[in-house]
């Protein structure tokens, strides 16, 4: 895998790791790992205990010997004893030589076999500690230390930017309501709450204060908000884009050692948090391999986000300044804290890295480290594999199943979710890591952007992937009727 350069390398004052190198770094310490283990260490113990165990003494009344005898005319009689019972064997001088020299032979060697005991818990303690070895040295590779737990701050937008976002929310959010009223007009002409009950009930939650805006999206948290690519202009998601290809795509390739088009926004949404309304959102996990954030406003009182530690239940708040975003694996136990005077509105995005390309199914070129030997993937993989798991239980028959319906498995795949989020917990250190001085934000922003300009570059997938479950065999299946509705919304090329 090759990264494309980073251009405002020599503006951050923390340098998340050299990934390539790292990677290959790791590959040479698991190469002398296997070798030292399989084959040096193995050989130094036996030799250890050559020297200790004393050549074993024959038992004389049942062993196999022999004696040799010169009978003339070149014969010799050889009288050999085989556990016990002589047998005599007439041969020709030289060939009887040789039987002697070989039988003197084969017994040396069988006396070298029993020379050596090793006791059987020496080569168990080796196996463990080569087991031990291999899972350090991947829990502590940059995948499960510097990008596990971690949340990176960099400067995103500039703050008539962030103004222009906020507005085209409202925007958005006063076409939702238009129609939201037309429809129901015309739903309550029809005064059948029979066949119209639910939607006049869903029409109406629209147009409950905050007017407009979603209150119901994101099942077990939901957030008040508004999603970029059915709600937004294809204007509006245009300019979006044109800042994300320049300056999200090069800080997320930088900082979690990925190629840009191995990412793909599966949400992204504008969140506004009230005083007097939802203020807060409690503690969870995205469901994604990487989430970002972006602070668009300051007029509000409390807010901020706060990252938990599951392991030693410590936590830490992020508060970040207008337009800089805070990025971090999804995997990361988080909150918003309540906002208790004003609106906060935040820009969030849930991205997937796609081994495969969900369309074309090609395998993109993210590695093995980064993908199911790193602890957050492996546990969003396990996510996946367990709701899989459960849609399948869900429906008989359902020719799609891709585990089993098995209560055991189940437990198992959520067991380990659970087990292995509280490892990478344990074993990587947490932190807010600011990537650049704030003095120099517009200096790396305008060179982000010169370089993307310069350098024109197919960006991450924004829209096109988003509200889609990827299979293991990469193929996918959507879960918004949005986007059969509209398909044209989805569209990158805008
Ligand atoms: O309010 C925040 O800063 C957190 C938002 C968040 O975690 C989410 O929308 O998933
Ligand atoms: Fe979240």
């Amino acid at each position: 895998m090759t990264l494309p350069p980073f251009p405002v390398e020599d503006l951050l004052i923390h340098h998340p790791p050299a990934f390539e190198e790292e990677w290959r770094e790791l590959i040479r310490k698991l190469m002398f790992t296997v070798v030292f283990f399989v084959l040096i260490a193995p050989n130094f113990i036996k030799a250890h205990y050559a020297k200790k165990t004393p050549p074993k003494r024959r038992d004389e009344s049942f062993d196999d010997s022999f004696e040799s005898l010169s009978i003339g005319n070149g014969k010799v009689i050889t009288r050999t004893i085989i556990n016990g019972k002589e047998q005599k064997v007439v041969a020709k001088q030289r060939k009887a030589k040789k039987n002697t020299a070989a039988k003197e032979k084969d017994s040396e060697e069988e006396d070298d076999k029993k020379v050596v005991e090793v006791p059987g818990f020496v080569f168990i303690l080796l196996n463990i500690a080569f087991i031990f070895t291999i899972v350090t040295l991947i829990l502590k590779s940059p995948n499960n230390i510097d990008t596990a737990r971690r949340v990176y701050v960099a400067p995103l937008l500039r703050p008539e930017e962030t103004a222009s976002i906020i507005q085209m929310g409202h925007e958005a959010a006063a076409r939702r309501a238009d129609r939201a009223k037309k429809e129901l007009a015309l739903l309550k002409l029809e005064n059948d709450d029979d066949k119209n009950g639910a939607a006049i009930y869903d029409l109406e939650k629209i147009l409950e204060w905050p007017e407009g805006y979603k209150k119901d999206r994101h099942e077990a948290y939901p957030t008040t908000d508004l999603n970029v690519v059915v709600d937004f202009s294809q204007e509006d998601k245009k300019f979006l884009k044109k800042i994300l290809d320049a300056r999200l795509s090069p800080i997320l390739e930088r900082v979690y050692g990925v190629t840009r088009d191995s990412i793909r926004a599966n949400d992204i949404f504008l969140v506004r948090y009230d005083g007097k309304g939802q203020n807060k959102l409690t503690v969870h996990q995205d469901s994604s391999h990487i989430s970002f954030n972006v602070l668009l406003n300051d007029e509000f009182e409390g807010g901020g986000t706060r990252f938990h530690n599951r392991y030693d239940k410590t936590h830490m708040d992020a508060k970040p300044k207008v337009g800089q975003v805070l990025i971090n694996n999804a995997v990361v136990h988080h909150e918003g804290l309540p906002t208790t005077k004003g609106t906060r509105y935040i820009l969030v995005g849930f991205m997937n890295v796609d081994v495969k390309d969900p369309w074309t199914r090609e395998r993109s070129d993210v590695s093995v480290f980064s993908t199911i030997l790193s602890i957050p993937w492996l546990c969003v993989g396990l996510k996946q594999a367990l709701m899989f798991s459960r849609i399948s239980s869900n429906r008989a028959g359902n020719t799609n199943q891709v585990f089993s319906k098995n209560f055991y498995v189940n437990s198992m795949l959520s067991q380990s979710v659970i087990r292995f989020a509280e490892i990478g917990d344990a074993s990587a250190p947490h932190g807010i890591v600011n990537l650049v001085d704030e003095k120099d934000t517009e200096k790396f922003l305008n060179t982000l952007e010169e370089y993307h300009q310069s350098h024109p570059m197919k960006g991450a997938r924004w829209y096109s992937g988003q509200g889609i479950y990827t299979n293991l065999d990469g193929s996918f299946k959507s879960y918004w009727k949005e986007r059969k509705q509209n398909p044209d919304k989805f569209r990158e090329d805008l």
